[in-house]
């Protein structure tokens, strides 16, 4: 059982790195914001509860992403591994997922951060939003929003992974291929 955590902000590449390596370790990509996207174009509950706090940038509240993703975790029992992607993203949620895989006798193997400079995700983030269709990647108040949110929530995850000697960071400007590589190399250790 291999668990990791791919962490970064709004724009690192978390998502489409998570396509490779989903395949190359045969893991369970979750991604929150996939999950939440997929439920706000179905219209379901979970959808319309969300969709207020994503449009505006905002974090969804703990309780609702915490039941969701266990939900996603206890469908998929059978996996070798699960790549959380945009989980967690506040301490309340890590110390929930770090009790949930207990529950499971599992763990959090390693969380790995995915670093680039603001003024490149921003760009990258803007030009993705041309063609998204994402509400929340076509507007600069939104996008600050959401990295008001990841400074003040977010971030201080880093250390409560390294207070666990769980945190690697790669390089996250480079070709797809070389990023992968460099995610590979660290997984490769673990
Ligand atoms: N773990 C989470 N907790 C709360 N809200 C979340 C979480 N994951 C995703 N969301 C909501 O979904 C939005 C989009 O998520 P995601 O696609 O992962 O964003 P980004 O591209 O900004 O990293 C977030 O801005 C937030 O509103």
């Amino acid at each position: 059982m291999i668990n990791i955590v791919l962490f970064g902000k709004p724009g690192a590449g978390k998502g489409t790195q998570a396509e490779f390596l989903k395949e190359k370790y045969n893991l369970i990509h979750l991604s929150t914001g996939d999950i939440f996207r997929f439920n706000m174009k179905n219209d379901t509950a979970l959808g319309k509860e969300a969709k207020g706090y994503i449009d505006n940038g905002e974090l969804v509240p703990d309780s609702v992403t915490i039941k969701m993703l266990q939900d996603e975790v206890e469908k998929n029992m059978d996996s070798k591994g699960f790549l959380f992607d945009g989980f967690p993203r506040t301490i309340p949620q890590a110390n929930a997922l770090d009790e949930f895989l207990k529950t499971k006798n599992w763990e959090v193997t390693a969380t790995i951060a995915l670093e680039a400079d603001d003024n490149v995700l921003v760009e990258r983030i803007l030009e993705r939003g041309k063609t998204s269709g994402r509400v929340d990647d076509q507007d600069a108040e939104k996008i600050r929003n959401r990295y008001e949110e990841y400074n003040e929530k977010t971030a201080p995850l880093m250390d409560f992974y390294r207070a666990q000697n769980k945190f690697h960071a790669v390089n996250g400007i480079g070709s797809i291929a070389e990023i992968t590589e460099r995610l590979s190399a660290v997984i490769d250790t673990l």
